[in-house]
């Protein structure tokens, strides 16, 4: 209601008004009394040990299954020290002894409560299998959007130590989540490509087209179809972490594509819209359902990256993105052949990729293949950047190429249009000519690559770090002066 009409209102309106109040207070203290009622007899057949509230439901086929391999000893609340709450019958899962809703049932011994744990219900595991796989959930993540965690017990341990569990509120910061109310884009369906995100203004490179927190980690060894234990073993257990989200997040994940749909359908929703990620120096496979609505192209305008810190997952714009085109995201390695790169997309994604790159005349896409095999080439005479930062680089470091190398390289990505990944042609140019000693040219370069590494890394990201010690100080670079 507009506010000048309601200011206008007569004592009539104001009497009606206040009638209007008394029925709606007394209509809300009935509701209270019978849902306090109604609560009470819940918690009396909860405390009977017969239904367990906390407890997202889990279909009939997966209980029968969990009963086959859950081992009543073994499922453990992960604590900082003592790494052991034992309970005895694992088949619903209950709460964590340190959080507010005690386990009404099942519990045999609780050790010592980790005033850290973030798992906001009980792990339940795999057993009798060589490698022990959990599901650790917390369901007040993030302001209880929730994540649900299938790993070993000892990643859980490192994951629940990290700041994204014991930050307070991180996704309030301006620069860490999207500002939902006004995103630059529109969710619309593309022909030929399901869903997808279209532009609604210009993005200008750099801005911050959205960020989300993961809602789902699965140890790679746990989803995998070829795994000899999927999926008696572990799809169950994929199942009930799915099942533990909190009921709008679970909506989100089971709204997401699938491409397959004969595939099961959890797993094959996984597949198609997973990013990888290590934790522990061991792969996994992350879920962010907002981002994966993203397309694919083989020359994308936009680039994510994902903090291992905040858990959140960040997408910016690599060029300039006019309104009314669609924002894409490279879902391969950028720097294969075309045949390469539709055969990965085939075989992952189910789709023949017919993207500008890969439907260019034969003459284009043959330079372009061109272009592509001499990129790998020279990128291989700098050897592995990931390896070139301050403390790994030092000992007996070597750049490996000349800043005219250096300089070609960064032509054949802007004629290859690889806006999103330029930022490792940068770094080899800045270290080329740091190498030579040329001071200028190497801060010249290590800014761009600084600028490209934000969008492409992320501020924490080795590279940039590396680079911005470079633009500082380049005579204390590990760099300076260095072989060739
Ligand atoms: C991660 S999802 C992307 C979002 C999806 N389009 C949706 O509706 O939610 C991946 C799936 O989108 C479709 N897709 C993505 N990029 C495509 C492209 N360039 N051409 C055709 N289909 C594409 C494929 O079906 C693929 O399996």
């Amino acid at each position: 209601m507009d506010l000048s009409i309601k200011m206008g209102t007569t004592w009539l309106w104001s009497l009606m008004h206040s009638f209007h109040l008394v029925i709606h207070v007394l209509h809300y203290h009935l509701v209270m009394l019978s849902s306090a009622l109604f609560s009470l007899a819940l918690c009396s057949v909860v405390q009977a040990g017969s239904f367990d509230l906390t407890t997202p439901r889990i279909e009939l086929d997966d209980r029968l299954q969990l009963e086959q391999f859950l081992n009543a000893e073994q499922a453990t609340c992960p604590i900082r020290d003592n790494f052991s709450i034992q309970v005895t019958e694992h088949l619903h899962p209950g709460i964590c002894a340190h959080d507010n809703h005690h386990p009404t049932q099942n519990t045999s011994s609780v050790q010592t409560a980790d005033p850290i744990s973030p798992w906001t219900i009980y792990p339940t595991c795999t057993t009798n299998t060589t490698k022990k796989f959990c599901v650790f959930t917390s369901q007040t993540f993030h302001a209880n959007r929730g994540i649900t965690i299938l790993t070993t017990p000892s990643t859980a341990r490192v994951l629940s130590r990290l700041p994204a569990f014991h930050t307070k509120t991180p996704h309030l910061s301006p620069l860490s989540e999207n500002d939902h109310r006004d995103p630059p884009f529109v969710v619309s369906a593309i022909p030929g490509r399901g869903m997808g995100l279209i532009a609604n203004r210009t993005i200008e490179r750099g801005d911050l087209i959205k960020s989300h927190p993961a809602i789902a980690i699965f140890h790679n060894d746990a989803v995998t179809k070829g795994h000899a234990l999927y999926p008696t073993h572990y799809a169950p257990l994929m199942h009930l972490a799915i099942n533990q989200l909190p009921p709008p997040t679970r909506s989100l994940f089971l709204a997401m594509a699938a491409h397959n749909v004969t595939e099961e359908p959890y797993i094959e929703r996984i597949y198609t819209n997973t990013f990888g990620e290590d934790f522990n120096n061991q792969e996994h496979s992350i879920v962010i359902p907002e981002t994966a609505r993203l397309n694919h192209d083989c020359r994308p305008n936009a680039m994510y990256y994902f903090d291992p810190r905040t858990l959140v997952h960040y997408t910016h714009a690599a060029r300039r993105i006019y309104a009314g085109e669609e924002i894409t995201i490279t879902y391969v390695d950028p720097l294969q052949t075309r045949l390469k790169r539709r055969a990965a997309i085939k075989r992952s994604w189910g789709f023949e990729c017919s993207c500008s790159l890969c439907s260019q005349g034969v003459q284009f896409v043959r330079e372009s293949n061109r272009r592509i095999v001499r990129i790998n080439e020279l990128m291989k005479m700098f050897g592995d950047l990931d390896l070139k930062v301050e403390g790994k680089g030092k000992k007996g470091a070597k750049v490996g190429g000349s800043p005219e190398i250096a300089e070609l390289l960064v032509g054949l990505f802007e004629q290859e249009r690889l806006y999103a990944s330029i930022v490792d042609a940068y770094r080899v140019a800045a270290l080329a000519y740091a190498a030579k000693g040329m001071e200028w040219r190497a801060v010249m370069w290590a800014m761009r690559a600084v600028e490209a590494g934000l969008i492409h890394d992320g501020p924490r990201g080795a590279g940039v770090l590396d680079m911005k010690r470079l633009l500082t100080a380049p005579r204390e670079h590990w760099s300076w002066g260095v072989k060739l």
